[in-house]
């Protein structure tokens, strides 16, 4: 079977890679220093010290990270999966596949479409029952839900990036599934140093405040061992919500997603 992708502009994957376009190349002035993220003191401790409690050294403060371990049961992961499966991927960039339920959005024109969105899919909603009772999530309404397929074979990753901020809201919510990876972070005002956040096998993750404004996010192709889907939620921003310019617009879209009849749009 021929082999193809759809990456664009810098992105790269061994099928455009083989095919000989140049993968990016980032000049390093200086080493790459790894920082590990720990959930008991929510910082970041460099390499080598990062077993609680024997840290050693200042630690780098990291707010905005939220774990819940096991948030998903094996049984249900494995439902999951089924279901997700049923419905066809799309090709993406960096060897991703991804299945999108949520508006239509041209974030150059500022312009969002609703026609084609029917709603998150029926299993997000004891999903989304359970998130509510986390307190980081009591009034966490989604808006729009997408899987990310990863895959050794497909060299798959996710370049440093952020997510937008003019439609998407504070809190990016992620539950990982069928393997182990890690999110790293980098940041302008720390030249050189990346901090690695666990993503465990059915852990639900909450990326918000600092680590979603000040740091971008990403995935290093070398953290991705076997397949991992990850279910991603995201929110209204404030202009989207209540009392804000766009609100009528945010709440017609909420109308839809929280319906929970969805199908994955094209
Ligand atoms: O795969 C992940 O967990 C991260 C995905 C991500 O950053 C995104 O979709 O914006
Ligand atoms: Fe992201």
């Amino acid at each position: 079977m021929e082999m193809s992708c759809a990456c664009k502009g810098i992105r790269t994957c061994p099928v455009c890679e083989a095919a000989g376009k140049q993968p990016k190349l980032f000049v390093k002035d200086t080493e790459v220093r790894t920082f590990d993220y720990c959930d008991r003191c929510m910082k970041a401790w460099e390499r080598g010290s990062s077993v609680h409690p024997n840290h050693m050294g200042p630690g780098l403060a990291f707010p905005g990270i939220f774990i819940q371990p096991n948030f998903v049961s094996k049984a249900e992961e494995a439902a999951f999966v089924d279901k997700i499966d049923k419905t066809a991927f799309v090709e993406s960039q960096s060897g991703r596949r991804k299945q999108d339920f949520g508006p239509k959005v041209n974030f150059k024109k500022r312009k969002v479409r609703s026609a084609c969105f029917s709603g998150l899919p029926d299993f997000s909603k004891p999903i989304y029952e359970r998130m509510k009772k986390l307190e980081v999530l009591s009034d966490f309404i989604p808006v729009e839900q997408c899987h990310l397929e990863y895959t050794p074979e497909r060299g798959s990753s996710i370049d440093p990036h952020f997510d937008d901020f003019w439609l998407w809201g504070e809190r990016l919510v992620t539950v990982n599934l069928l393997s182990d990876t890690i999110l790293y972070f980098i940041c302008d005002e720390h030249p050189g140093i990346e901090v690695h956040v666990p993503m465990a096998r059915r852990s639900l993750i909450v990326v918000y405040g600092e680590a979603r404004t000040k740091w971008k996010h990403a995935i290093h192709r070398s953290d991705i061992s076997d397949r991992r889907l990850a279910i991603t939620l995201r929110e209204l921003s404030s202009e989207f919500s209540d009392g804000g310019a766009r609100s009528e617009e945010g709440q017609a879209l909420l109308d839809i997603a929280l319906t929970f009849r969805g199908y994955a749009v094209q």
